[in-house]
């Protein structure tokens, strides 16, 4: 298992989210605002769920890696922490999804 995490990850993106870096794409994000980076977000969504229909698991590890860059940078834009985040994950364990969901409110996939 690699060293590397999420939080690493995120530590990254505010260090370069502050530097204003000309060659930072992360920087560039930030300066464009959280449209654009919703926008980049949705994109790599879309191109992760194309690499796992197509069985093509090369590319889902690299789409998968650039939805979680992307992911983090609309967090980070939006002032959620990736431990905020985990918190809400770490409340839903020992639940089922599915008895989750039955207490939910109908809504309209249901
Ligand atoms: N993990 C990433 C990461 N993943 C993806 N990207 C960039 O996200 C951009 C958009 O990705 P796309 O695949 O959509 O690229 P595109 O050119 O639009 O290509 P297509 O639309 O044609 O597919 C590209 O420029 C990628 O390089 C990332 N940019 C940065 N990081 C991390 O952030 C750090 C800082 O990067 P900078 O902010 O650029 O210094 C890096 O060292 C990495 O750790």
């Amino acid at each position: 298992m690699s060293g590397f995490d999420l939080s690493a990850l995120e530590a990254i993106v505010a260090e370069r989210a502050r530097s204003g870096d000309a060659g930072s794409w992360t920087a560039r994000l930030f300066s464009a605002g959280m449209e654009k980076a919703a926008q980049k977000l949705g994109e790599e969504a879309v191109e992760t769920v194309i690499a796992a229909v197509s069985g093509d698991r090369k590319a889902l590890v690299s789409e998968s890696a650039d939805l979680l860059y992307h992911w983090l940078v609309v967090l980070a834009l939006a002032g959620v922490s990736l431990e905020d985040v985990m918190a809400e994950l770490e409340g839903r364990t020992g639940r089922s999804g599915l008895a989750e969901k039955a207490a939910r409110a109908p809504g309209p996939g249901d």
